[in-house]
């Protein structure tokens, strides 16, 4: 039997709802082999993160290098990569192996607050990795960030979208969770643009939601997918994931990754 293989490069969230847990569970739950090479580990739960431990450049690299040539990549993500020489040696290893499909999901900081990237290192974000991608997935914070502008309507999404692939990606997903009314998200690839829109779930159980969005496009690049339809599968799984979350802990809980699957048989 044949599968498409997917690798995350990312955080560990113990808590299990984010970083790489977040993106194995969705890999296989899309029918997807994953594989993971991890950049930090996270102590976290649904309260916070309380420790982050980055791990030694040659740990990251030896995981890269052993998954890429014996079982090979169809698509990669990456997710937490904290440093710049973290950011550096995971964009040298990309093309190095030329990792095609990668969707860049620029973390930045938790959803308790907590920062998972440095502020020096922004600029190697935008300089080294997003001109790798075949996807960029900011949300707002992170679209913030990059371009250095407020956004507060659906027209300033947009421009950062036009901003932000200008920087090299092919295409730029804005995602509006972070804006009041719908969550609508903005899909840019230098032609047009796409609104995806759903109506906003209420409900404070959303840890995890943009790691789980990336990594359901980018395991649907693996199969073969383009982008725009990978990118809409994403926006449905995330979406069942948030209606169904997981009431998981005292603060906020992770999305129901098994949800999407689940509607899909029935
Ligand atoms: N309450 C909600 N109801 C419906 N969809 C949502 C909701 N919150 C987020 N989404 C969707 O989830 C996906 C992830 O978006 P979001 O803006 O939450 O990014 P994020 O990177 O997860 O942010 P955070 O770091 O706060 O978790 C997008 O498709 C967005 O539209
Ligand atoms: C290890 C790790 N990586 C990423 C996130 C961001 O999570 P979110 O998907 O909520 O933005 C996180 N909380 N922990």
């Amino acid at each position: 039997m044949t599968i498409a293989r997917a690798l995350t490069i990312a955080g560990s969230d113990s808590g299990g709802g984010a970083g790489i847990q977040a993106d194995l569970k969705t890999f296989t739950v899309l029918g997807v082999y994953g594989m993971s090479a991890l950049t930090a580990i996270t102590s976290q739960n649904t309260l916070g993160v309380h420790g982050i431990y980055n791990l030694p450049l040659e740990a990251i690299e030896k995981q890269i290098d052993a998954v890429v040539t014996d079982i090979g990549v169809d698509a990669a993500k990456t997710g937490m990569l904290s440093q710049v020489p973290i950011i550096e040696l995971v964009a040298a290893k990309i093309r190095q192996h030329t990792i095609p499909n990668l969707v860049v999901d620029p973390v930045m900081v938790a959803k308790g607050g907590a920062r998972l990237l440095e502020d020096s290192a922004q600029q190697a974000l935008i300089t080294k990795l997003i001109p790798l991608a075949k996807v960029v997935t900011p949300n707002l914070p992170e679209a913030e960030v990059l371009t250095g502008r407020e956004i507060r309507s659906v027209e300033d999404m947009k421009d950062a979208a036009k901003r932000i692939l200008d920087y090299g990606a092919q295409t730029v997903v804005v995602k509006g969770g972070h804006l009041a009314g719908d969550a609508i998200d903005i899909v840019y690839d230098g032609q047009m643009f796409e609104e995806l829109r759903s109506a906003r779930i209420e409900t404070r159980h959303t840890h995890g939601t943009g790691c789980t969005f990336s990594a359901a496009i980018t395991a649907e690049l693996a199969k073969g997918k383009n982008v725009m339809d990978a990118v809409k599968v994403a926006k449905e799984f995330i979406t069942c994931a948030i209606s169904d979350s997981l009431e998981l802990g005292g603060g906020h809980g992770p999305t129901n990754h098994w949800a999407y699957g689940r509607r899909n048989q029935a």
